[in-house]
């Protein structure tokens, strides 16, 4: 469990993260999400101990991180895989880790094997691609068999199969009761992975709900599109009825406050020819632009959203 209570953190005039509270609960992934800059790295750096918040508190089952007996056990983390010391190999590397904290090498084949790095065990960290350096950062955070995992960016730089598997893996680490929050600006692959998700702008809290609940309040969700030969009177007798109608390019309408059997009994009474007649869902993309259109610190001049 993670809980991040009225969090701020400033750096001089800069405040990158401002009253955040939100948990992250055992056997639920949480996806992370924010624009550059939004606060998700400070967030987590502070969880783990590497920065002071200027007010608030955060901790980690149920204790602050500094508190915590055996760290490595209760919360392991990946905040930059490039973190690793070049010249070791992928072994040395997490060997010195178990070393530090009483595991023993037993659990680094473990681990090494589990996250698919057997054949490349003995290269150095410093030749890996940026695939490799990811796995190996994950197989720094399962090392301590951890009840809660920390991971930013994780899908960064993988390949499709490397996706699949970060996606099964933390199915699964969730599934055995862990608690799981992951940062990704791949909306697509947080909407299969994570269950609920935070996200943020500016620091502050934007929205904290189910990836559904986000999906259903984006502008999309609930319309429905319909495609004719004839979109004018069509659209006359659905706003007759009540219904609000947004025409689009292609004899494309789309409309709220009536249903698809509502739309299609209408066309037929109106006589119009329907090509083409669906509710339309969301995307979370759609929703996360929606949501942080106004919290976006870096936008290149003339983009909408402004995610990477
Ligand atoms: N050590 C620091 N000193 C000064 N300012 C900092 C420091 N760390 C972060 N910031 C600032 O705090 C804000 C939040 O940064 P943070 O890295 O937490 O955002 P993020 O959501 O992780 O962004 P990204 O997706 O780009 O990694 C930014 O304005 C950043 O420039």
């Amino acid at each position: 469990m993670i809980e991040v209570e009225a969090l701020t953190k400033r750096y001089g005039s800069t405040t990158a993260v401002d009253g955040l509270t939100f948990t992250a609960r055992p056997g639920t992934v949480t996806g992370f999400l924010g624009p550059n800059g939004a606060g998700k790295s400070t967030t987590m750096r502070v969880v783990v101990g590497l920065e002071r918040p200027t007010s608030g508190s955060t901790k980690v089952a149920g204790q602050r991180y500094a508190d915590l007996p055996a760290p490595l056990h209760a919360v392991g983390v990946m905040l930059d895989a490039r973190s690793v010391h070049p010249g070791r190999t992928a072994y040395k590397h997490l060997l010195a880790m178990a070393q530090t904290h009483g595991i023993g090498k037993a659990r680094v084949r473990e681990v090494i094997a589990q996250t698919g790095l057997e054949s490349v065990a003995t290269r150095r960290a410093g030749t890996f691609s940026l695939g490799m350096g990811q796995r190996l950062g994950i197989a720094g955070a399962l090392l301590g068999d951890p009840a809660t995992l920390i991971l930013d960016e994780p899908v960064n730089g993988l390949d499709p199969d490397g996706v699949l598997w970060i996606r099964r893996l933390v199915r699964d680490l969730a599934a055995e009761g862990r608690t799981v929050l992951l940062s990704s600006h791949l909306m697509h692959e947080l909407a299969l992975c994570a269950d609920r998700v935070v996200i943020i702008g500016r620091g502050r809290l934007l929205a904290d709900a189910t990836v559904h609940e986000i999906v259903a309040r984006s502008e999309r969700a609930g319309a429905v599109r319909v495609r004719t030969t004839d979109p004018e009177p069509l659209a006359r007798e659905l706003i007759a009825t009540g219904a609000q109608v947004a025409p689009q390019e292609g004899g494309v309408l789309q409309v709220r406050g009536a249903s698809v059997d509502d739309v299609g009994t209408v066309a037929r009474r109106c006589g119009v020819t329907v090509l083409e007649l669906s509710a339309e869902s969301g995307t979370l993309e759609e929703a996360y632009l929606q949501l942080t259109g106004d919290a976006v610190e870096y936008r290149a001049a003339g983009t909408q959203g402004g995610a990477r």
